[in-house]
């Protein structure tokens, strides 16, 4: 059971910090199309063991995309605008190049969540970019990625915060190349704190636990 859907005080709108808004749905296809394909090339130039000359060949074409993508930057800071269908009151806004979830950050998995009744779920398969130990995810990947869907069940559930204090128990190793469920929930909100919980499975069984502690922002 989610223990407050409503939030405690109107959503901050990030103009009003000087941070531009860009639309879920204004983010082009060809984009989103192009953030895919990074993602893919990530993993290949991780794991190519091409020859010296394909190499050499990959790194001036790709030399050449970075200035011309970089003719024309945005803002850091700027923002997305998610649940579109939402009250303006009620909408979600995540950085838009966010680690974990960000629409345009091909170094994203990216991360979804949606809101269950008891919370927030997500469904994310990694391949060997977030690797720690052979064959397993990153232990540091493994908080951020509930370091996100904590933060995530209080700025959805209650109101954004910045994480204060974030605990993480690895329970059993999580493995790359299996669908991982990643859940969280609002446990406890005591004025600008918000005490949150989640899990990360895989085939059911939970590999990580972590809780949180959320302070609000103010406004
Ligand atoms: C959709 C978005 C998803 C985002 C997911 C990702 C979330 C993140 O990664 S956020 C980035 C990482 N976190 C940070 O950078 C935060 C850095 N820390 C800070 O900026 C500040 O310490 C901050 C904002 C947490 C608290 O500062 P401030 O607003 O001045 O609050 P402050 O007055 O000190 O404390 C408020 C209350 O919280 C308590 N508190 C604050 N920090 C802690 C702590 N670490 N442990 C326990 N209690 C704490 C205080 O004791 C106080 O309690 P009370 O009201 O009972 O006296």
């Amino acid at each position: 059971m989610t223990v407050n859907t409503q939030p405690t005080a109107e959503r901050p709108d990030p103009r009003a910090y000087g941070l531009p808004v860009v639309r879920q749905s204004e983010i082009p296809a060809e984009l989103r199309s192009l953030v895919s394909r990074v993602h893919d090339l990530i993993d290949a130039v991780a794991n190519t063991e091409a020859d010296t000359e394909t190499l050499a060949e990959a790194a001036r074409t790709v030399e050449g995309l970075t200035a011309g993508l970089n003719v024309a930057r945005r803002q850091i800071g700027t923002m997305v605008k998610r649940d579109e269908d939402l009250p303006e009151e009620a909408a979600e806004f995540g950085t838009i190049t966010n680690i974990v979830a960000g629409d345009t950050n091909p170094a994203a998995p990216p991360l979804t969540l949606h809101r269950t009744p008891e919370g927030l779920r997500g469904e994310v398969t990694l391949n060997t970019v977030y690797q720690g130990p052979p064959g397993l995810v990153h232990g540091g990947w493994i908080a951020a990625m509930l370091d996100q869907a904590l933060g995530s069940a209080s700025s959805i559930e209650v109101h954004p915060g910045l994480t204060a204090r974030l605990e993480v128990n690895y329970r059993n190793p999580t493995p790359l190349f299996t669908p991982l469920e990643i859940t969280s929930r609002v446990d406890r909100v005591d004025g600008r704190k918000v005490h949150v919980s989640g899990e990360i499975r895989a085939h059911g069984k939970v590999t990580a636990e972590g809780t949180a502690l959320m302070i609000l922002i103010k406004g």
